[in-house]
């Protein structure tokens, strides 16, 4: 069983499906899911999107890095409004990001995270790249990379990678095992290009799965037969 991991989630797990804002039931959901990782044992880091409240492309009439700039506070917003709920459910979550300066958000520094990893803290690393023009997506393989993680989950709303969107060609066909080189050379937009590279360079596993499914993402962790496996 993977061991450390850094799951990225969309910010429509907080919200439902094509919703915006936060539904009670999502977060009731996600928060069953975290603790089953959580009680065994697994050091987990976690990124979160903001599609659920601003993606920075969707601003129209805003200046594009001004748009990225709401959508990075956007993670911020969701990473506090998980830990608070994470923790009423007994999750012990700690929330670090670079781009706030709030008491309730810490600075993100290696050797404290080895320290809430220790303490069976669940991290969430907000504020993206902490620079426009990226996404969450990069943002969690950077952060992978730098937490040591095993594996890189990006839990999502479809089961895997496909040959095209599958939300938008009901013929598309899954790949059960695809290498980064594939997934870059064919432009298979599940996750930016950027992400696969930072993934290749430093040999860190992919696995996209369906987080809709219960019970999919601990599956996951104990063996590689869920959604998509990207590797060398
Ligand atoms: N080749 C492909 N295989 C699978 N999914 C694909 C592919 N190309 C595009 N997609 C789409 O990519 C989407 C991935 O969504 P993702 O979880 O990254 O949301 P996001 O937009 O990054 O997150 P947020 O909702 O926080 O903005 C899926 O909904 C899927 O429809
Ligand atoms: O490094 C980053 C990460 C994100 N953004 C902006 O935030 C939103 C939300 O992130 P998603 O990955 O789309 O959920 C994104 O659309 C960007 O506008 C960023 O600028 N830099």
């Amino acid at each position: 069983m993977y061991k450390r991991i850094l799951l990225k989630l969309s910010g429509e797990v907080l919200s439902g499906e094509d919703k915006k804002g936060f539904d009670e039931k999502a977060l009731e959901y996600l928060s069953n899911e975290i603790k089953k990782v959580v009680q065994h044992g697994i050091k987990l880091g976690m990124v979160i999107g903001a599609g659920n409240l601003f993606r920075g492309r969707e601003l129209q009439d805003v200046t594009n890095s001004i748009g990225d700039h709401i959508g990075m506070l956007g993670t911020v917003i969701n990473a506090l409004y998980l830990k608070d709920y994470f923790e009423k459910k007994g999750i012990k979550t700690v929330v670090v990001s670079q781009i706030v300066n709030l008491p309730s958000v810490r600075i993100i520094h290696y050797d404290d995270i080895e320290l809430y990893f220790n303490a069976g803290y669940v991290v969430i690393f907000a504020g993206g790249t902490s620079n426009p023009f990226f996404t969450t997506d990069t943002a969690a393989a950077l952060r992978a990379v730098e937490m040591k993680a095993d594996v890189l989950i990006k839990a999502t709303k479809v089961d895997g990678i496909y040959d095209r969107d599958p939300k938008k060609f009901k013929d598309a066909k899954k790949y059960s095992r695809i290498t980064y080189d594939d997934a870059i050379n064919l432009g298979l937009k599940i996750m930016d290009t950027e992400a696969f590279s930072i993934c290749k360079r430093y040999h860190m596993p992919i696995i996209v799965l369906n987080f809709f499914k219960e019970g999919n993402l601990l599956e996951a962790l104990s063996n590689n037969r869920v959604g998509t496996f990207v590797k060398p």
